[in-house]
């Protein structure tokens, strides 16, 4: 075995899979033979879960009979709405809260607790329901945490839509839904990132689907993967509170050592082609609303970033500003992008555990040896 070391298993092939591919160098994403702006413009998020889950595109019917199976699905428990009503009072983490009412929802689960784990059907069934419910469980954290009631789930609406309802309490206008479902639809799947090795791992030792869920937001939620879109819109948003020079508070957090969050990748080497559908969709709504404040100041960092450190947008800068001009609160951006990468986690499990290795790499070590240590009892330490 080669003793190279690959720090952040980059560029090591671990896995095949038929469900997406990144060409990096062209800033190019495709699910399953169909690029991501055919599927943006052309597809429901429901229809693109279908695609990850099934292999194909549904046709007429097919859609029909699945989006009214996603909509029976949305409820959740009482106990587990208590539960996340508890965590909304106590003002827990949003992506917290999230990891731990989905792990919660297993208890509750109708998939039998003895099902085997490389079951196709039965994942199929409880991813289906995991994913159903997720929106439901956003929306009623976020609103009791705002201090309202939470709104039960609709089932003559569709995924997106019935988030934004259950989230303001209103249907969303046709533009809003539509955008909404964009971005899920550009979320839900790419490759083998960070959450979704993650969701992969715990599958490999034949755990069970709601434990590779929950293992997944756990890892989305750090700041150099999902929570990146929360940072973004705290930094244009200090920008413009503070009225600062957006290039000034730019080069301050570099020359400071830090990242700004929203620019690099690990595979694309140029602008990610989620960025410039969401950056689009950042400058109607402005337009829409009469300002462009929010797309222009993005645009000012994105040239700057490109031209002082070669680094380009990743998805997470322009959906920043495209959820915040919708309305929705910043600190639930990241639980959105789970939302909608949930259907990517249970296509991914599926697929590897159909022919299953445990994932399991190794460490150069680095610590001392048993020839300069000497085991002392702890009585003589
Ligand atoms: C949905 C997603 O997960 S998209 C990514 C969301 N995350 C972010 O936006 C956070 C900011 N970005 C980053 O931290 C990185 O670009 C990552 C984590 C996304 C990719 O990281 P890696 O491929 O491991 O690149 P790595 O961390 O090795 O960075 C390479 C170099 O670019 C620099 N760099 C990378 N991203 C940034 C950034 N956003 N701001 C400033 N410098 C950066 C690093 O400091 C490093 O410089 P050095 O070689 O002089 O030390
Ligand atoms: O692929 C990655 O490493 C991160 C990313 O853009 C995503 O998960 O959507």
């Amino acid at each position: 075995m080669s003793e190279d070391l690959k720090k952040g298993l980059e560029g090591v092939l671990v896995a095949e899979s038929s469900l997406s591919v990144i060409d990096g160098d062209a800033g190019k994403l495709v699910y399953r033979g169909y690029t991501i702006e055919d599927l943006a413009t052309g597809a429901s998020y429901e229809e693109v879960l279908y695609l990850l889950w099934y292999g194909h595109l549904p046709n007429a019917s097919e859609l029909e009979e699945f989006e009214s199976e996603m909509a029976s699905e949305r409820e959740v428990d009482d106990d587990v709405l208590t539960t996340v009503r508890a965590m909304a009072e106590s003002d827990e983490n949003p992506m917290a809260a999230l990891r731990t009412a989905v792990s919660m929802l297993s208890a509750y689960d109708p998939a039998p607790e003895d099902a085997d784990p490389t079951d196709e059907a039965v994942n199929l069934a409880t991813g289906r329901r995991i994913t159903a419910k997720v929106p439901t469980l956003v929306a009623a954290f976020t609103r009791i945490r705002d201090g309202e009631d939470p709104i039960e789930p609709r089932e003559d609406l569709g995924h997106a839509a019935n988030f934004l309802y259950m989230l303001n309490g209103e249907e969303p206008d046709d533009v809003a839904a539509d955008v909404f479902d964009q971005a899920l639809v550009l979320h839900a799947d790419h490759g083998l990132n960070a959450s979704t090795f993650s969701a992969m791992v715990t599958a490999s030792t034949l755990s069970d689907l709601h434990s590779s869920v929950t293992a997944a937001i756990g890892t989305l939620k750090g700041p150099l993967h999902g929570g990146a879109n929360q940072d973004v819109m705290e930094m244009l948003k200090e920008v413009d509170d503070a009225e600062r020079d957006p290039l000034e508070w730019v080069k301050n957090a570099l020359d400071g050592g830090r990242r700004v969050s929203g620019f690099g990748h690990r595979v694309y080497d140029v602008k990610d082609p989620r960025a410039k559908i969401l950056g689009e969709r950042s400058k109607e709504l402005g337009e829409a609303a009469g300002s462009v404040k929010w797309y222009e100041m993005s645009t000012t960092i994105e040239e700057y970033m490109q031209e002082e450190k070669g680094l380009a947008p990743n998805v997470d800068f322009y959906s920043a500003s495209t959820y915040y001009q919708m309305g929705i609160p910043i600190d639930i951006f990241t639980p959105i992008f789970a939302m909608s990468r949930v259907g990517g986690w249970v296509a991914h499990v599926i697929e590897y555990i159909e022919d299953n290795r445990l994932i399991r790499p190794r460490a150069r070590y680095t610590g001392p040896s048993p020839e300069e240590t000497e085991f002392v009892p702890i009585e003589e330490r």
